[in-house]
């Protein structure tokens, strides 16, 4: 792994590819077990989380479902930053045991904000699985259950992670070399 440039910035390795895969397949073991029986759905939130959720969902043995959306954030034809709907969701959650895939929890806006719609539908259980996190930079409250990394409050790239559009396939993680 050596630096990589996207636009007009540069990027150093992070986490290796090999670490990311141990890492998720502890995390789908703990799933696994705490989660036997249950037959969860996944619910992917696009784009970003794509790789994780593929790696993630490959390494579970228990019966599972997955679904995928995305979330947008529109007031008439103006976007307001507040996000308001989620494009796809087609299950009923009653009374069904969730678990919510993310690629990273930074402020944690996103999913304050999109969690009391699930809640809503009363879900049996609201988990949450996320791949990395910067607690620096968490502003609203988010309890994570399944937690890949903690990492520091710099820009990520690679893993599904963009830069302005590019980047989505490396297949590990990048860190912004700031001043670059
Ligand atoms: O905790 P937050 O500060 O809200 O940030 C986290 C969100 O940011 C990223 O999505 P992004 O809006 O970049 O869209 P993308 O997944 O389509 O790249 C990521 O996938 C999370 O959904
Ligand atoms: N690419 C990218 N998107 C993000 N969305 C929220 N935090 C990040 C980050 O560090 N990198």
């Amino acid at each position: 792994m050596s630096v990589v440039k996207v636009h007009d910035k540069e990027f150093q390795p992070y986490i290796g590819a090999t670490e990311l895969q141990l890492r998720i397949q502890e995390l789908a073991a703990q799933i696994n077990k705490d989660l036997a029986g249950e037959r969860p759905l996944f619910i992917a939130i696009l784009n970003g989380s794509f790789c994780f959720a593929a790696d993630l969902f490959k390494y579970l043995t228990i019966d599972a479902e997955i679904s995928f959306i995305k979330l947008v954030s529109y007031k008439g034809t103006k976007s307001t930053g507040n996000v308001v709907t989620a494009i796809g969701l087609d299950e009923d959650l009653y009374g069904r045991t969730v678990v919510i895939l993310e690629d990273i929890v930074d402020t944690g806006k996103t999913l304050n904000q999109f969690l009391p719609q699930l809640e809503h539908q009363q879900p049996k259980k609201l988990l949450i699985a996320a791949l990395l996190t910067k607690p620096e930079a968490l502003v609203y409250p988010i309890k994570i259950d399944y937690l890949g990394f903690s990492v520091p409050n710099k820009f990520l790239l690679g893993y599904g992670l963009d830069y302005d559009g590019l980047g989505r396939n490396l297949p590990e993680i990048y860190q912004l070399i700031e001043n670059a």
